[in-house]
């Protein structure tokens, strides 16, 4: 089993064609609203009409920014980071895996000046959904607080709505103990500055885990429909017996939601190497010589058999996201004849065999238990479809709405410039 994050899976940007990120390292040293497309405070495409939370990475120099963002939506392994140089501009990049997730990255340079007058943070952060800020565990963190506390203040002046994340970075060298403790510092330090300022009001999120997980709880306080998609998944479970259950992005690995009992590391980890081993060995043996694209499609799916009694169970549920479970053996025996036909059906069809301990017949399974399963998961897919229609629906209203706002202002524009 790979633990390796390095299955690239890029493509194009488009909705449609899937699982697609783009660089768009633009110089945003003169740029204004207009230029950007801010309106409102949101960064919003004029043309398709989609408003994109924007997330900004600040921290100090060699903090880990750009490698956070390399590692988590570019598949970069973590020793390839050594040769990241110092980023010197803001970097803009558009994260569009699915239709759940979409937003844009801002990666700032470490020695950004706020009193420089020629940096509009104003603008900045009115568009902003969420602002990590990073801090470097191995260094001496005291300038990093006091920077810490800086953008916060500013940053919330302009847009009381930022959610503020700090990430406690570097934590590889460091042993448990440490670990815990400076944490705690940090946290308490950084909590104790914002009261004096009489900002405790703002609530700092403090990670120093896995930059995945850490990532998957930002992007998720910027989805709109993850109470709607959490209850999905509870009632998914809660009438399957299952035991827990994620809607997993494929392409970062970071999940949108998941059901409301607690979320173990572990389990993130488990999960996330399950979805490398589909995909690579989906690319060696899942697509025909005529296929291109992404090796991930309606067939996907596979079984796990865990030796503590537990299965991991991963099926698809859109071209860019996925459902990976877990079950106890004796849930997943009665679930018998219904998937085992799905199974053999996928084995012939995309070549991918995966379940290496071979998944017995029960004879004896129940037919009623299997076929509650099945079913559970066709609806919990047919209500997670009809989420993503309202979404689109709301897209395209407001795309129509734009482009006749546009079009008003350019006949007022003409008129105005026409006497006639
Ligand atoms: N030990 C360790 N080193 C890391 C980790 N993440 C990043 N680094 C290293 O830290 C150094 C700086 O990383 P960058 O991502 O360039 O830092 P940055 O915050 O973007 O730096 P600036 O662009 O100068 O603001 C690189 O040499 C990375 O290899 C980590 O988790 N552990």
């Amino acid at each position: 089993m790979t633990t390796e994050r390095g299955s690239a899976l890029s493509g194009e940007d488009e909705e449609d064609t899937a699982l697609g990120y783009y660089d768009d390292e633009d110089d945003l040293e003169a740029f204004s609203d207009a230029e950007l497309g801010c309106e409102d405070g949101v960064f919003s495409d004029s043309l398709n009409g989609e408003v994109k939370p924007r997330i900004l990475l600040m921290g100090l120099r060699r903090s880990g920014k750009s490698s956070i963002q390399k590692v988590v939506f570019h598949k970069m392994s973590p020793n390839e980071t050594l040769f990241l140089e110092s980023t010197n501009k803001i970097c803009r990049e558009d994260v569009s895996s699915s239709s759940f997730v979409s937003f844009q990255i801002w990666d700032f340079p470490g020695q950004i000046d706020f009193f420089d007058p020629t940096f509009d943070y104003e603008m900045i952060f009115r568009g902003t959904g969420a602002l990590i800020f990073v801090i470097d565990s191995q260094d001496d963190y005291v300038e990093a607080l006091s920077r810490l506390h800086l953008t916060v203040t500013r940053a919330y002046k302009v847009n009381p709505d930022i959610n503020f994340e700090v990430f406690i970075h570097k934590v590889d060298g460091l042993s448990d103990d440490h670990k815990i403790e400076k944490q705690r510092d940090i946290h308490k330090r950084a909590n104790d500055d914002l009261a004096d300022a009489g900002l405790e009001r703002i609530h700092l999120s403090i990670y120093d885990h896995s930059i995945f997980e850490a990532f998957s709880k930002v992007v998720q306080k910027l989805i709109p429909q993850l109470p709607t998609l959490e209850n999905l998944l509870n009632i998914f479970i809660s009438n399957s017996g299952i035991e827990k259950a994620f809607l997993f992005d494929v392409v970062s690995k970071i999940y949108i939601a998941t059901d409301s009992s607690p979320v173990d590391m572990q389990t993130y980890e488990l999960c996330c190497d399950m979805i490398d081993v589909v995909i690579d060995i989906s690319c060696i043996y899942g697509l025909t010589d005529s296929e291109g694209g992404l090796p991930y499609d309606k067939e996907s799916m596979a079984i796990i058999h865990l030796n503590n009694t537990t299965v991991m169970y991963l099926k698809e549920v859109t071209k860019f996201l996925a459902m990976v479970c877990f079950l106890r053996k004796e849930s997943f025996e009665r679930k018998g004849c219904g998937l085992w036909k799905t199974f053999c059906r996928t084995v012939l069809k995309s070549k991918l065999v995966l379940a290496h301990q071979v998944m017995r017949l029960n004879a004896n399974a129940d037919a009623r238990q299997a076929r509650l399963i099945d079913y559970n998961f066709h609806c919990f897919k047919n209500a997670i479809q009809e989420v993503f229609d309202v979404r689109v629906k709301v897209q395209q209203n407001r795309k129509l709405l734009s482009q006749r706002r546009w079009s008003k202002l350019s006949m007022t524009n003409g008129v105005l410039s026409n006497p006639h």
